[in-house]
């Protein structure tokens, strides 16, 4: 496995110099397994995904984001063995049709929509019982007001397509005319004049709507891991792989903990904050198999 990736660096063209000088300060995490699993050893690992850009590719239609069988079949089998969390920006239940896998923990817009284990430490309740978490719950009227707002505002932007991810809302631009790629900009920014509980962040080709709460991926992280008996444990290991900048949150997480893997999907060099890389889903659908092998 190693030995195929150095060389496809050392043939030239797939991997840039750049990249590859990358590479050595967040090596990729396929070449170092065997040293990761030796850290891991004795450990309870808890495995936590992105979705889009780490579960599935990158497409240009957002409803067609599809997981493979393959993927599915893998992230099945890990979650037989490790819990296993995806915290998306998507909607929850839209992730959920996407992996079909009830064996999954799942948080949806951007760790907002939580559905974690019941914490069972304190209660008699047996642990498959899951709990909702919405720390956002209160601005989900005001959200509905943003979103009808947007949707009026840029009826007659070719291109603009916007989804509703429940507690928080994604304007998509990819499809958008570059000469009216201003105007998208500044009808959010009149919008959110109109309604400072809310900020907007950028993701790929996609500006991200969301209540201005102090909540993000990595706090669904932390959530998820209290509600796995491991919040003040130093045994576990927690795995979290992602693409988006909205990941970083989480990276931090672990960094701040001392604990676990941060891994960042991503092809080309980036300012991030994971220690490890992987370059596109089907290597994160590798480093996944090797998990179970
Ligand atoms: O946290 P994630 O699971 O990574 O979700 C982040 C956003 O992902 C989706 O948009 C991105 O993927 C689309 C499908 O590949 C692509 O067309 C789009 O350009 C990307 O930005 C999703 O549609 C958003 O709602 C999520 O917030």
């Amino acid at each position: 496995m190693g030995l195929a990736r150095l060389s496809s660096i050392e043939d030239g063209n797939d991997f840039s110099i750049e990249y590859a000088s990358w590479l050595v300060e967040h090596p990729c995490a396929l070449e170092k397994f065997e040293e990761m699993m030796k850290i891991a050893k004795g450990k309870k690992i808890v495995i936590f995904l992105d979705y889009d850009g780490t579960l599935s590719d990158i497409v240009p239609n957002p409803e067609e984001a599809f997981m493979t069988d393959k993927m599915r079949m893998v992230l099945g089998e890990v979650a037989n063995r490790f819990p296993t969390a995806i915290i998306s920006g998507r909607k929850r239940e839209r992730v959920q049709d996407f992996v079909q896998l009830k064996n999954v923990y799942y948080a949806g817009s951007h760790g907002l929509d939580i559905e974690a284990p019941l914490d069972s430490t304190n209660s008699n309740e047996k642990d498959n019982k899951v709990v909702f978490y919405q720390p956002a719950i209160e601005f989900l009227p005001e959200k509905q007001k943003i979103l009808n707002l947007l949707g009026e505002r840029t009826k007659g932007i070719k291109g603009v397509n916007i989804e509703d991810n429940k507690f928080c809302i994604s304007v998509h631009y990819r499809h958008v005319h570059t000469k009216d790629f201003g105007s998208v900009e500044n009808i959010i920014s009149a919008v959110l004049k109109e309604h400072p509980n809310f900020r907007v962040s950028t993701g790929i080709k996609v500006f991200e709507i969301g209540p201005n709460i102090v909540w993000n991926k990595g706090h669904a992280l932390e959530y998820f891991l209290e509600n796995l008996g491991f919040g003040n444990s130093d045994d576990v290991l927690p795995i979290y792989i992602g693409d988006d900048r909205t990941d970083e949150d989480a990276f931090k997480v672990l960094l701040k903990r001392g604990q676990g893997f941060p891994i960042v999907v991503t092809a080309s060099p980036k300012d991030t904050k994971a220690l490890y890389s992987l370059r596109e889903p089907k290597e994160v659908m590798e480093f996944l198999l090797g998990l179970v092998a």
